[in-house]
């Protein structure tokens, strides 16, 4: 159902240069293990990337955006215009994530991979193979070729990245009802049900939550798609945003390119990904925790640990880009910083009493 592509084994990660950055930070002037999680960090990328200087400096942000039919069982606080006109409003600069990108200097693209819009919009990629999905409450949100489509808008977009040379990427989304889909892609690959992940979005309250949670077990349950292959929980509740995002990560680690993961949707994309072809899951980097409620569990399933908890439930990638100068810092200390020989400083004394 899926291109060939999105089978192929993922870049191989360098033990040899995982070794060499651990001797590394052993030589730093710092007590063993003080940098704590960061050190872990700058390891893993020195490992991923393949090199003694693991680097997070130039890291595009790509936005997948798309829209969804369950939205008419009335599962968001705010209406479906609000997909394009904030597709609009990253394009012309006055989102959260185009204020983050200016800040870190970073390349900011929009692809349309599935929204409403009729047309093309200035300053914004399209690459859909349709105008929204199908509500998946009523019939399966997209076909096999329409998910293939999306995997593949994935990889161009990742292509494209390439051009800017990045040593990470990150992936958002925007998608009015997408936490819907989300958590009944989670809710069908976990094996869950939807009260136990499903949480509030772009602000519902709990009533509405309990609406949401029934509209997912009832498709989940019509589908038949509890514990099924990712390609077919895609395809029967899945999103076209989110099925792009799951080609762009496996994409980016074929071509060696840590990804840094950002909230629930782009996490539940992640763990569809992992599912599909388990060799990209290191290059999953965690960045943030989000306040929906089953992003907790969709990131122990990916066995990822997150940086940062500030209670953000944005999306468009606004979390792994605030979570990014953390992994600058990682980076750089791991580069900058003087070993006890060449700063003259004495190192702990090896053996039992050391
Ligand atoms: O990233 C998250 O964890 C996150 C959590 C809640 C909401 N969002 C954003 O809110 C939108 C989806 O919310 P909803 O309530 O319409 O399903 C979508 O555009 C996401 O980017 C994102
Ligand atoms: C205004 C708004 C901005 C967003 N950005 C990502 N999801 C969003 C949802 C809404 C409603």
């Amino acid at each position: 159902m899926l291109p060939d592509w999105v089978y192929k084994k993922c870049a191989e990660v360098s033990a040899v240069h995982r070794e060499a950055a651990i001797a590394q930070q052993a030589q730093l002037t710092k007590p063993t293990g003080a940098l704590g999680r960061l050190e872990q960090l700058a390891i893993e990328l020195a490992a991923l990337q393949a090199t003694e200087q693991p680097r997070a400096a130039r890291v595009p942000i790509i936005i997948f955006a798309g829209d969804h039919g369950i939205v008419a069982q009335g599962v968001s606080a705010y209406p479906q215009a609000v997909t394009i006109a904030m597709m609009a409003n990253f394009a012309s600069g006055g989102a959260a994530i185009s204020v983050l990108a200016r800040e870190l200097g970073s390349s900011l693209e929009v692809v349309d991979a599935g929204s409403l819009a009729e047309q093309e919009m200035p300053g914004i990629v399209t690459d859909k193979p349709r105008n929204g999905t199908r509500d998946f409450s009523v019939e399966a949100a997209l076909t096999p070729e329409e998910l293939a489509f999306a995997f593949e808008t994935g990889r161009r977009a990742v292509a494209r990245a390439e051009a800017h040379q990045p040593d990470l990427l990150i992936f958002g989304e925007m998608g009015i009802g997408n936490t819907t889909t989300s958590a009944a892609i989670a809710a069908s690959l976990l094996g869950m049900s939807a009260e136990e992940i499903a949480g509030s979005g772009t602000g519902i309250d709990a009533a509405g939550r309990a609406h949401k949670a029934r509209v997912i077990d009832a498709a989940v349950a019509r589908h038949g798609v509890a514990g099924a292959s990712p390609e077919n929980i895609l395809r029967a509740v899945g999103g076209l945003e989110i099925a792009a995002i799951c080609g762009a990560i496996i994409a980016a680690a074929q071509r060696r390119i840590p990804v840094l993961i950002d909230g629930f949707i782009v996490s539940v994309a992640a763990l569809a990904a992992v599912r599909l072809n388990p060799s990209c899951q290191p290059f999953l980097l965690p960045s943030h925790q989000s306040a929906e409620q089953g992003h907790r569990l969709v990131l122990r399933a990916l066995n990822v640990q997150p940086l940062i908890s500030l209670d953000l439930r944005l999306g468009e990638g606004s979390g792994a880009a605030i979570a990014l100068p953390l992994v600058r810092s990682a980076c750089a200390l791991h580069n900058g910083m003087a070993t006890f020989a060449q700063a003259n400083v004495p190192d702990r004394p090896s053996g039992p009493a050391g």
